[in-house]
């Protein structure tokens, strides 16, 4: 088939290169002149394992093509995906200027008689699909007719960064809303060989499709939060969280995954999709009091360990020096949106002290970011020269077994604050460690 991807961000270059791997001729369009002629000169524009091969495969193929012109995209797709952004707008709903812009622009250049299908693929809010169709006629002067020069369908994506092509490839489920049976049959055709292991295509209406991304991720913000919660109950009355967790995670009811507590949920949807599905709410007058403690919760602790911090240097962060190893929202990513290390680095900073920071991926961004506020380090050993501590934001396995001489050869003190649990605490006892980390027992040497 023939599919035009407009937006080639972190979902779109994923949906493009994934659907020409199963054969189909994808173009993605973009506006950034510079992404576009990256993509063209044969470079990737994000970290995601396993995505190069693929991209390199199909480019060879001549079966992705990039252009930063529209018109050219879609001249002869049969179908044309929005992966566009949504970003908060200053309310916190989704801003959805970029898709309902894109809408009308599709409507100028569409013509009678070559249906296409429309899919939204941002993460959108309910009614976006009319919306979308609204904008589409406007463009047309109302010339192009629904059903019959066009549909638009909801097809929301659940991939997450960093596994993105394994979950693309092979997803839990693919939702489709339509009520269409034509755009249902093309969908249907287009997903045949992403389903073959036997998950669902789940069709359904367009509005259910919408309900449907948000409701996920913001049931998966409120168990890693409820999680959070639980970890705090945890340190105040003496458990082990990790303990609570594989107690309550084998309980097939609750499932084992998203049970990690740590320094809160970051990226580029949780905070967001959550934040808009409460703005949703209040639009039409229901009180969404679950996810407003969702948000609360996960606010505080995103610097939940700073008050550790300061109480173990007596409240006088002066002068002091903070080794931090990750700045990604989360391993195998180079994005830093809503990245929990941005806002403890804030806090050190704001509070007199200095940071040297390390990550695989995501240092290029942070640099962009805050410049020389804060030092970066060749490696992850190279930060801890002449620290007062180590604070540890993401948890990439290169961090998980660590040379613990090493370690404890540069830091003035051995002491570490862990944000994401990576160390067994008997092992940091051994090992001689002042150990923070969270929901468990804090670590100090003797004890
Ligand atoms: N990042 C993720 O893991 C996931 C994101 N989503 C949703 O997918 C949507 C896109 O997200 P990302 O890919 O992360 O965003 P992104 O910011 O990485 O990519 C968006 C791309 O759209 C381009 N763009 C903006 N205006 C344009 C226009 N008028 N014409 C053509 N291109 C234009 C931008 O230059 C950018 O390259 C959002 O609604 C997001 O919530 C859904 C599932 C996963
Ligand atoms: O809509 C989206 O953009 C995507 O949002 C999330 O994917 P992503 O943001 O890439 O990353 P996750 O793996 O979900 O992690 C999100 C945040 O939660 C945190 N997290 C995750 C799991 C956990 O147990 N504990 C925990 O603190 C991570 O550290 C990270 O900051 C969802 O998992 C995807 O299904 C969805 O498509």
């Amino acid at each position: 088939m023939k599919i035009a991807v407009i937006g080639t961000g972190y979902v779109g270059l994923v949906t493009g290169t994934c659907f020409a791997e199963t054969g189909n001729r994808v173009t993605c369009v973009d506006i950034d002149e510079r992404k576009i002629a990256k993509l063209k000169g044969g470079t990737v524009t994000i970290y995601e394992p396993g995505l190069e091969k693929l991209f390199e495969r199909n480019v060879k193929e001549g079966r992705l093509l990039f252009t930063t012109q529209l018109e050219e995209g879609i001249a002869d797709a049969e179908i044309i995906f929005l992966a566009l952004p949504t970003p908060p707008g200053e309310d916190g709903s989704a801003d959805l200027s970029y898709v309902l812009g894109v809408a009308h622009k599709l409507g100028t250049i569409m013509k009678k008689g070559d249906y296409k299908v429309i899919v939204d693929k941002s993460t959108v809010p309910v009614g976006t699909a009319d919306k979308v169709i609204a904008g589409i006629l406007k463009g047309s002067n109302n010339a192009l007719v629904p059903g019959e020069d066009f549909d638009v369908v909801s097809n929301p994506e659940f991939l997450r960064e960093g596994v993105a092509v394994e979950d693309f490839m092979k997803p839990d489920r693919v939702v489709i809303g339509t009520d269409s049976a034509k755009a249902r049959s093309v969908m249907g055709e287009l997903y045949a060989p992403f389903v073959r292991s036997g998950n669902p295509v789940i069709y359904m209406d367009e509005k259910s499709a919408e309900l449907t991304k948000y409701a996920a991720n913001a049931f998966l913000a409120t168990k890693i939060t409820f999680m959070n919660e639980i970890a705090r109950m945890c340190e105040l009355l003496g458990a082990d969280v990790d303990m609570v967790r594989k107690g309550v995670g084998s309980d097939e009811r609750i499932g084992k995954r998203f049970l990690f507590p740590g320094i809160g949920y970051g990226g580029s949807c949780f905070p967001k999709d959550v934040q808009a599905l409460a703005k949703s709410a209040a639009e039409v007058n229901y009180d969404f009091r679950i996810l407003k403690s969702v948000m609360e919760v996960n606010e505080a602790q995103k610097t939940y360990i700073i008050p550790k911090i300061k109480d173990y240097f007596n409240n006088d962060l002066t002068g002091k020096h903070f080794a931090i190893w990750g700045l990604a929202f989360k391993p195998n990513t180079d994005d830093i949106r809503e990245a929990p290390a941005l806002y403890i680095i804030k806090e050190l900073l704001a509070a007199g002290a200095t940071v040297t920071a390390f990550d695989p991926e995501a240092m290029p961004n942070v640099k962009a970011l805050l410049g020389d506020s804060i030092k970066f380090a060749e490696s992850q050993y190279e930060t801890l020269a002449d620290a007062d501590a180590l604070i540890i934001a993401t948890e990439w396995n290169e961090f998980r077994t660590p040379d613990f001489t090493k370690i404890s050869a540069s830091l003035k003190r051995r002491t570490i604050f862990d944000g994401r649990n990576l160390f067994d605490t008997d092992l940091m006892n051994k090992l001689g460690y002042y150990y923070f980390s969270i929901g468990r027992k804090t670590v100090q040497p003797n004890n």
